[in-house]
């Protein structure tokens, strides 16, 4: 389990994140909801140790990380971070001598499935193909959770539908992912956890199935209650 406990984080002077507590489980898919310029992306940065916290802990699986988080934890940003002047083989090549945790059987098993071609340069990717290449490099790590930072951003309707079948693979059936988002319509059916961020804080944390079930709402209907009144 990934556990926030009442983390702060400020830049500067401007308060980002304020107490924010949340879990994600093993096995679940928990999305981060919100408007743009919350913190959702600094929530992931800060789990991740991108970027440090004034406030609070993280715990995975009972305990602080620190240096060792890539050994547990693959974090798939928003922008590709290799050169663009590598081609995709190339940077398959780099996460295998970079990461212990590479698994090549999967990495190729990915890369027929996203049918992308190991000579194209990383420059020359489309939108969608760059964020499927990423998805590659994060889901090819042998590790117990991913964080994807709006992976279904700005890309097409099929490259979306692709990505969204990997959420429902055994690519990351018993992972805990953790998936940042501000557009729901198209994933709510994908996941199991919701975390409601506003303003730097968590305003509703709720299983969705649940929330069907009990008060027959769906991910929107919530939000619109909390961002609406
Ligand atoms: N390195 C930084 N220095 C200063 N302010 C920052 C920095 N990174 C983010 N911020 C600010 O922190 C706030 C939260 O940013 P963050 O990127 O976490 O939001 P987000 O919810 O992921 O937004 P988006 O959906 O647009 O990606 C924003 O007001 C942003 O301007």
């Amino acid at each position: 389990m990934i556990e926030l406990k009442s983390v702060n984080k400020k830049y500067g002077r401007k308060k980002v994140l304020q107490d924010v507590s949340f879990t994600a489980d093993k096995g679940n898919i928990t999305c981060l909801i919100g408007i743009n310029g919350v913190g959702k992306s600094t929530v992931l940065k800060a789990i991740m140790g991108l970027t440090p916290i004034d406030g609070g802990s993280i715990l995975i699986d009972g305990m602080p990380v620190g240096k060792t988080i890539y050994e547990h934890i693959a974090y798939v940003p928003d922008n590709i971070t290799m050169p663009p002047s590598m081609t995709v083989g190339a940077s398959m090549q780099f996460m295998k001598d970079f990461y212990v945790s590479w698994n090549e059987e999967r990495a190729e098993e990915m890369l027929t499935f996203f049918k992308l071609k190991r000579t194209d340069r990383i420059a020359e990717l489309s939108k969608g193909n760059t964020a499927k290449l990423n998805l590659l490099h994060g889901l090819s790590l042998d590790v117990e959770y991913v964080l994807m930072d709006e992976p279904f951003s700005g890309i097409d309707m099929f490259s979306r539908e692709q990505i969204a079948s990997v959420f429902t693979s055994k690519l990351v059936e018993d992972r805990g992912v953790i998936i940042t988002t501000h557009e729901i319509n198209d994933i709510e059916h994908l996941i199991d956890e919701v975390v409601l961020l506003d303003n730097g804080t968590v305003t509703r944390q709720f299983n969705c199935e649940d929330m069907r079930m009990e008060h027959g709402k769906s991910v929107m209907d919530v939000m619109r209650e909390v961002y609406h009144g």
